[in-house]
């Protein structure tokens, strides 16, 4: 061993050198600061499909097969709160996390969010039992919307909260697409678009709590990549719920069998 690599030189080098330690926590603004770059490079704003939708360049066959799609992931976002709140123990926490299946399912027939966006289906002419029959949907919308399920029913609480933080990001993409389909599409109108309107409220107050507990409950290193990936994983169902569109709907038009085709808004 020579005198460089003994035992206190290297002591005594590493007491110089500034320390990298890739087991150190990151601060809660630091972890904040890494959820948000996900988002910036991942967030489903970026897909060609969000970007030909929010600037008025689809069809309504185009957007009809967007609002059908999308009604899946609707359908099941109270699913998938209701198996995270079966598995939290704190009553302060479950009371906050039912508000989220009232906002879906409303108190009542009628009302609820799933019940506005079935108001957005109807106004582009869907066949209502076409849309609630998950009939005519595309193959990798079924198994997107199922590994999101999946994913809540059998990771931690902790991830299972931070894969609901894509929601950071929806206000901004939520406020563009109210806009550009109002510019741009003639079959569109702001009522059918009420949706959003509730929607834009709701995904900033679950998503600021959402980041609140992620930020206090992540303590050590493991847990904090944890939730990191649990954002990406999210970040990939919703992007791949996107390409299945664009392939089937813009290019190569690749519809598989048994998926909404144009004209077949009604049965
Ligand atoms: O329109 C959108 O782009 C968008 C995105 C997301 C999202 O980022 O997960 C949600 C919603 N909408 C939404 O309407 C919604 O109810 C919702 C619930 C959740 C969730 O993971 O718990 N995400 C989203």
């Amino acid at each position: 061993m020579n005198a460089a690599t003994a035992p206190d030189a290297r002591a005594a080098q590493a007491e110089r050198a500034p320390r990298i330690d890739a087991d150190a926590p990151l601060s809660p603004d630091e972890l904040e600061a890494r959820l948000r770059a996900i988002g910036a490079e991942r967030y489903h704003d970026k897909h060609p499909f969000h970007i030909l939708l929010h600037g008025g360049r689809l069809g309504r066959a185009q957007v009809q097969a967007w609002a059908l799609n999308r009604f899946e992931y609707q359908r099941c976002i109270p699913l998938k709160d209701a198996a995270l709140l079966a598995r939290i123990e704190d009553p302060q926490l479950r009371r906050v996390w039912r508000q989220r299946i009232v906002d879906h399912d409303g108190e009542r027939e009628g009302e609820g969010g799933i019940a506005r966006w079935l108001r957005l289906t109807d106004a582009l002419g869907l066949d209502r039992e076409l849309v609630e029959s998950g009939r005519a949907l595309l193959p990798a919308t079924r198994f997107a919307v199922q590994a999101y399920l999946q994913f809540v029913r059998e990771r931690s609480l902790l991830e299972a909260i931070a894969s609901s933080l894509t929601e950071l990001f929806a206000p901004a993409i939520i406020g563009q697409r109210v806009a550009g389909m109002l510019a741009n599409y003639d079959f569109v109108s702001r009522d059918a678009l009420a949706y959003f309107d509730s929607r834009l409220q709701q995904a900033s107050q679950d998503a600021d709590f959402a980041l609140d507990y992620v930020k206090r409950h992540a303590a050590t290193r493991a847990q904090q990549e944890s939730v990191l990936a649990a954002l990406r994983f999210k970040c990939d169902v919703l992007w791949s719920m996107l390409d299945a569109l664009h392939l089937a709907y813009v290019e190569p038009r690749l519809v598989p069998p048994g998926a909404f085709h144009p004209g077949q808004a009604r049965p």
